[in-house]
């Protein structure tokens, strides 16, 4: 079976709002119910699992009523940092299972159908999948003050895509912040990750701009 795990278990400090950035409406629907709607419209057969800070589990269920949202998935805790967030959606999966597990942010509303269908398709021979998109602006090596090849980088996006095996163990190393991402966890035990094309609109909202683009974009799928 595949699974999905989205991680919602951030402060959102660069948001700066009171309500948690994930349930932040955009164009009237919160941004995590966006999220999980996109990957079931993916797949009515991929298991969702939504990670959730434990004091946040009641007010998003007050949410869920209010816009009659109904999705099925597993709930599972928050943990102290994304790396352990993810730790614990994990656990609810099982030893014995076979498949591919993407792990996606749920401020992340917009990944395109193609590009979750690419990520979880080439994770089946790949193993540890990533979709990026190119730099478009000039990019600065601020500690050397120079300039350097932006045909040399990537931005990086989600839903990262494994076999379920491989990220269970690469999750079993210690913590380090170095893992910016799923794919630094794995590659730090020697896992080669491939690169697929991934799509502008997947933005992560990260601050109150991000909103504002969020929003135009919803108006622009119209
Ligand atoms: N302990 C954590 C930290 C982050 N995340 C999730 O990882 C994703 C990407 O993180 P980011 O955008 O940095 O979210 P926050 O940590 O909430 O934001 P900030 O760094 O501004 O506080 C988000 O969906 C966030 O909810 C998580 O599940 N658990
Ligand atoms: C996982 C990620 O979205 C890939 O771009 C990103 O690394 C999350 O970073 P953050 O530090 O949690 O904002």
């Amino acid at each position: 079976m595949d699974y999905i795990i989205i991680t919602a278990g951030g402060k959102g400090l660069r948001m700066g709002s009171d309500i948690p950035k994930q349930f932040l409406p955009v164009s009237g629907i919160p941004v995590l119910m966006r999220t999980i709607k996109r990957f079931r419209e993916y797949s009515k057969e991929l298991q969702i699992i939504l990670v959730l800070p434990k004091a946040q589990q009641d007010y998003w269920k007050q949410l869920c009523q209010k816009y009659n949202f109904q999705e099925e998935y597993l709930l599972a805790d928050g943990g102290e940092t994304r790396f352990h967030s993810v730790q614990n959606g994990l656990n609810l999966i099982p030893n014995s299972e076979t498949g591919v597990v993407g792990v996606h942010d749920g401020v992340r509303p917009f990944p395109s159908i193609e590009v979750i269908k690419r990520c979880f398709e080439t994770a089946r021979t790949a193993k540890a999948v990533i979709p990026v998109t190119p730099v478009v602006e000039t990019l600065r090596f601020v500690p050397e003050n120079k300039n350097v090849l932006r045909s040399d980088y990537r931005l990086v996006q989600t839903p990262q895509c494994f076999d379920i095996n491989l990220l269970k163990k690469a999750n079993q190393q210690p913590y380090s912040e170095k893992f910016t991402d799923d794919a630094s966890i794995v590659e730090a035990i020697g896992q080669q990750v491939t690169m697929v094309e991934g799509n502008r609109e997947n933005i992560k909202i990260t601050t109150p701009f991000d909103l504002t683009i969020a929003t135009a974009l919803v108006a622009n799928q119209k």
